[in-house]
Order: structure tokens, then C-alpha cells, then sequence
């Protein structure tokens, strides 16, 4: 079973608006709202390309029950823990560029941490879990580390999808996958990356530190795939981009269905591409139809050089 766990979930807010002007009254042409939070859209995703999956993570007050709402009307398992306070809402503009603003997130009590903890020992070996997202201001960097010695205690494979200190001490777990963007890339070895030689040498690294696999995803321009044997280079679809939002999620939901259902590496990775473009062509997450249209438009070149 897919374990997807969400620590600090979301309703994403999306604002359309002709202009946005800092300081004035704007006024929305569209609005609409999303359960989100990045291990929520893997499940979305998942679900959409008919893999079972359960969701966990901490969820709260009005914003928590319309995430559950919206997952049980897509038939999605659940398996969150209700805390005090408000699921956050993150707003998402849309104007001439996206703007995003992420909220903090509810208190987190030991109690309910621990009860998430007592969840992952429910795991078995084969288990996949995805970690994914940022984590609210009461829940420390080292919960990631955890659950990720629980779950390696009982052979369960880790996806890492976070940023910053957490992204980097997931390293030395020896993930099954890792999915930073190239700033996520960058900020793990404390440099910013501008150029495909740095985004590949950095990309080695990690491969070298022990994780299985890695992919660089870096927007329009496609992704890196990294593997200890062989480095997969695929450009991007093209299309007009409608909301980015989850795309990087989409990514790994795309990925992980195609692995399960025994596919090469390299039609996860294309199927992974397709995921995240289809997204990001879309109001909301990708359809199965999308990500199957966009398939054959994935280019992948293979690079000769082992990792
Ligand atoms: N403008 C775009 N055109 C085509 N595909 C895109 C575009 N933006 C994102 N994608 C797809 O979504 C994937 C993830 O996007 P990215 O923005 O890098 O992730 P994240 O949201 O995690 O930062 C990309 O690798 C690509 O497949
Ligand atoms: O946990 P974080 O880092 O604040 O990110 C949460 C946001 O990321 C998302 O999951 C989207 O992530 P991606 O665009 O990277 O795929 C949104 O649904 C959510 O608002």
C-alpha cells in the first residue's frame, strides 16, 4: 500500500484577477478552492490514475472537514489525525505572474504526534510512504527523521518531497525517492544552481549519498532524472500553463504509479513528466487522459555517463 502523509495539509485558495495591485482594492474574475498540501495532491493524483493509497497527516477545524469532504467524494482513504485550530489556507494568485502565500498551520500537540508515530508502526515491509510538504511551526525538523527510522526499521520505502533542513536530513536515510526543484537542489548543498552542469553534479551527489533515486524537476524546461545507473533527461511538454500548483506533486504520484505497476525506469520517469505537465495545463490536478495525451510529447534523452 501507498501511505501518503501530509503534516500540514491545505486548502488552496485560487485568485484569478486581471491585475493584482499591492495596496488597492482588486477584485477577483475567478476564484476556486483545492484541498491541497503536497502529499494530499500525491493521493489526488494517485486516486486519478486509479493506485490505492491511503492518506495521513494532521487536519483541523472548517478547512480540515472540506479536505476530508472533497477526498471521501473522490473516494480516496483517509486516515488523518483531528487536531485543535484551522488546516491553514494558502492563497494562490493569479495575475499577470503567480503569487503564492502559504499560511503556518495549526498547533500540534505531543499527543497527536505521537498518534501519527503509532500509525507508521502500522506499516510493513513493501509499504511505499511519501513524505511530503512543509511542516507546521510546533512539529520539529527531526519528526521527518522519525518516521523515516520507523519506517526503515520495517523495510518501508521513503519518498521525500520537503524543502530545507528536513530535505536535508532525509539524505542520510537512504530514500527511495527524493523530488527537489533545482532552488530545493540548490539549498541542500547551501549554493544556488544557474547551469545544467550544476544541477547534474549536485544531482550525483545525492545519488552517491545513498538515495535510490532523484529527480530535478525545473518547471517548463522538464526534469533530471538520476538513477546509480544511468542519468535520463527529458524536456518538458508544451502547452499554456494554467495553474502550476501540484505539479511537482503530480511528478511524484506519476512516478510511483508507473513503478508499481512494473514499469521501466524510464516510462516512470515519462510518465512522471506527463503527470506534471498535464497538471500544470490544468485548473486543477491532471486527469489519466491528460497525462496519456502528453506521453508521447515527453523527449527523453539518456545520457551515456554512469552516476
Ligand atoms: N510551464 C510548464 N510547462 C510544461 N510543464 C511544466 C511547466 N511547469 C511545470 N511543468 C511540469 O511539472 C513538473 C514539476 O514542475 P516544477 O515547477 O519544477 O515543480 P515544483 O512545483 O515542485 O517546483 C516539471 O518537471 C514539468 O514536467
Ligand atoms: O507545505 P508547503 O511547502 O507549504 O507547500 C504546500 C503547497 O504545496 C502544494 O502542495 C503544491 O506543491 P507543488 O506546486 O510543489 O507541487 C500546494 O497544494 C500547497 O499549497
Amino acid at each position: 500500500m501507498i501511505y501518503t502523509c501530509t503534516l500540514n495539509p491545505s486548502v488552496d485558495y485560487v485568485v484569478t484577477a486581471q491585475q493584482i495591485e499591492l495596496g488597492k482594492l482588486n477584485r477577483a474574475t475567478k476564484t476556486a478552492y483545492f484541498p491541497g498540501g503536497k502529499g494530499i495532491n500525491v493521493s489526488r493524483v494517485l486516486k486519478r490514475l486509479h493506485v490505492h493509497n491511503i492518506a495521513l497527516g494532521f487536519i483541523g477545524g472548517f478547512t480540515g472537514q472540506f479536505i476530508a469532504d472533497e477526498l471521501k467524494r473522490e473516494h480516496i482513504l483517509t486516515d488523518f489525525i483531528t487536531v485543535p485550530g484551522q488546516t491553514r489556507l494558502n492563497i494562490k494568485l493569479k495575475g499577470e505572474k503567480e503569487t503564492e502565500i502559504n499560511g503556518e498551520g495549526p498547533i500540534i500537540s505531543d499527543e497527536h504526534k505521537e498518534a501519527l508515530i503509532a500509525k507508521i508502526k502500522q506499516l510493513k515491509k513493501g509499504d511505499i510512504l511519501v513524505l511530503a510538504g512543509s511542516l507546521p511551526p510546533s512539529v520539529d525538523d527531526t519528526f521527518y527523521v522519525t518516521m523515516m527510522e520507523e519506517a526503515k526499521k520495517r523495510r518501508v520505502a521513503v519518498v521525500v518531497d520537503t524543502s530545507g533542513n528536513a530535505l536535508k536530513q532525509a539524505v542520510a536515510y537512504e530514500p527511495f525517492l527524493l523530488k527537489p526543484n533545482q532552488m530545493e537542489l540548490g539549498e541542500l548543498f547551501g549554493v544556488s544552481i544557474h547551469s545544467r552542469h550544476q544541477t547534474l553534479e549536485y544531482g550525483k551527489k545525492l545519488i552517491n549519498n545513498g538515495v535510490q533515486h532523484v529527480i530535478v524537476s525545473l518547471a517548463g524546461d522538464g526534469a533530471i532524472l538520476f538513477h546509480k545507473d544511468v542519468i535520463l533527461v527529458a524536456q518538458a511538454p508544451k502547452g499554456i500553463v494554467k495553474n502550476s500548483v501540484g505539479a511537482g506533486d503530480s511528478m511524484v504520484a506519476g512516478f510511483l504509479a508507473a513503478y508499481v505497476n512494473e514499469a521501466s525506469l524510464e516510462e516512470a520517469f515519462r510518465y512522471s513528466v506527463a503527470a506534471g505537465s498535464a497538471t500544470a495545463f490544468s485548473e486543477d490536478l491532471c486527469t489519466e487522459e491528460e497525462v496519456h495525451r502528453l506521453l508521447d510529447e515527453v523527449k527523453i534523452i539518456r545520457m551515456e555517463e554512469r552516476v
